[in-house]
């Protein structure tokens, strides 16, 4: 038996989309993803939730404006991607979102930001300050300056585990985790048909790390392994995510209603 959801309970929840699912795979943007996007997290905002949407992107966005078809190697190329599809990407939302009269803003960080108590102070206040305002935060990584010094191939770009430390940060009750499958299987099901999808993790150990591979598409990074990761922060903050299919990003109401979609990873 699996725990009892009870995710309408949820009051502050950050939403993290992936690249693949705000994209086509020729880099231009799914309209039908984002209206829905907008006119979900609205939605919840009228409701009395608090939202923060983390989104990526910029790079996918900017290869589509320049009309690349493969993502570049090199990290100056992929950083000035990012900055030609961000503001790209923001304008977009900024648009689909005032049609729902919903205001919203842009917060680019890093992930060692809320490392230190400075910054991290001067971001918590900002998105309190936003939260309290009923002002939708959008998130993505400043592409720009995220480097990281020793390892910036497994650094560089990874929303899934930025999402979690600002859910984790900001106190937020629950990841939804947007991604181009219905969730977590116990083999990567682009590669195994008969891969099953495991509705509720409340344990993440070696033998779920095996399951995980890479992204299965041009566009996404981190692929499953950065998805456990975020689940795994989750989990030591005894807070929760759910990993769903973001093609139709109204499957939210639906995941707040307690429907049994996706993969819920709680403790127990
Ligand atoms: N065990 C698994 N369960 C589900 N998907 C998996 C698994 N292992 C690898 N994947 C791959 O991870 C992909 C999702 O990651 P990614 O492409 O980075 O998406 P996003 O752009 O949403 O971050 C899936 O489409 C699938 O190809
Ligand atoms: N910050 C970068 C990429 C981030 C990233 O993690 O991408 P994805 O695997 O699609 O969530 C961007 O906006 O393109």
């Amino acid at each position: 038996m699996g725990l009892e959801r009870n995710l309408q309970q949820a009051k502050r929840i950050v939403v993290k989309v992936g690249t693949s699912s705000l994209t086509h795979a020729n880099g231009l943007f799914n309209l039908q993803a984002i209206d829905q996007l907008s006119y979900t997290l609205s939605g919840l905002v009228n409701e009395g939730k608090e939202i923060v949407l983390v989104s990526s992107g910029a790079i996918g966005v900017g290869m589509g404006q320049l009309r690349l078809t493969q993502r570049p190697q090199s990290i100056p190329e992929q950083q000035a991607l990012a900055a030609i599809g961000q503001s790209q990407l923001m304008a977009v939302y900024q648009q689909r979102f005032s049609l729902y009269g919903q205001k919203i803003s842009q917060v680019l960080l890093t992930h060692d930001v809320l490392d230190y108590p400075h910054s991290r102070a001067n971001v918590l206040n900002t998105f309190d300050t936003l939260l309290s305002w009923g002002v939708i935060p959008i998130v993505n990584e400043n592409d720009t300056v995220a480097v990281a010094e020793l390892d910036h191939i497994t650094k560089f770009g990874d929303n899934d585990q930025l999402s979690a430390i600002v859910a984790t940060a900001i106190n937020a009750d629950l990841l939804v985790m947007l991604s181009d499958i219905a969730g977590f299987y116990n083999k990567n099901p682009q590669k195994y048909s008969d891969a099953q999808l495991i509705t509720e993790i409340n344990e993440i150990n070696e033998q779920t790390y095996q399951a995980a591979e890479g992204s299965g598409t041009n566009l996404g990074t981190g692929g499953m392994t950065t998805k456990l990761k975020a689940a795994e922060m989750m989990l030591a903050a005894n807070k929760k995510m759910i990993l769903a299919d973001g093609s139709n990003p109204s499957i939210i109401f639906k995941i707040l209603n307690n429907a049994a979609i996706g993969t819920l990873f709680a403790k127990k």
